[in-house]
């Protein structure tokens, strides 16, 4: 597929199954996303890669916080399973670090765009994901399930794998209603 092509089609997939990317495949998802636009070369972006028992301590990690946020019992019991709605999942956190021409903004565009990349070169070699947050990513015990510090933030669950179904093709927008001539 080529890069217009892609970046003019592309869309989410919520029902992944296996096969993840792997190999290669996996590792020119990793390679976008340290290519992503990083203002000063801050690099503030980690990544971790949840794959089998990885996806159970990430459903551990969705468990605790609903428990501590006194979420009702069927909360708790389909937080475990959340994170295995793909075979996949790349966590991306933004590392913040002060910098004075880099505001807290721009790591956090940055971070973004890495994950943007990720799923854009995941869709590219035949897979697809999609990025999901939702309260757990802004729950304290999840960060610090990551080794996440107070200013850091977790951006995104990117789920991954193999589209299940051909996904129905979603309409164009409008660009008129976006640009306009300044
Ligand atoms: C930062 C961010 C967080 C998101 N969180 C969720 C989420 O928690 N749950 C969800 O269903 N979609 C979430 N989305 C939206 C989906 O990833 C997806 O973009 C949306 O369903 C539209 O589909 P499309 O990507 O095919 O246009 C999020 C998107 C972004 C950019």
């Amino acid at each position: 597929m080529d890069a217009i092509t892609l970046l003019t089609h592309r869309q989410s997939h919520p029902r992944l199954i296996e096969p993840a990317p792997t190999g290669d495949a996996l590792e020119n998802i990793m390679i976008s996303a340290v290519r992503a636009p990083d203002h000063a070369c801050l690099a503030p972006w980690q990544f971790f890669i949840c794959e089998g028992e990885g996806l159970d301590r990430l459903g551990q990690l969705f468990v605790d916080s609903a428990k501590a946020n006194n979420r009702e019992q069927k909360d708790v019991e389909r937080a475990a399973k959340l994170p295995h709605r793909a075979p996949m999942v790349i966590v991306t956190a933004m590392k913040y670090t002060f910098h004075e021409k880099v505001p807290r903004v721009e790591q956090l565009a940055s971070a973004a765009c890495a994950t943007m990349a990720m799923q854009m070169a995941a869709q590219a070699q035949g897979f697809n994901g999609m990025w999901r947050t939702g309260s757990y990513a802004q729950c304290d015990i999840v960060k610090q399930g990551f080794g996440l510090a107070a200013d850091d933030e977790l951006v995104g669950f990117l789920y991954l794998g193999t589209p299940q179904t051909k996904a129905g093709i979603k309409p164009a927008r409008n660009i008129q209603n976006y640009f306009s001539r300044f």
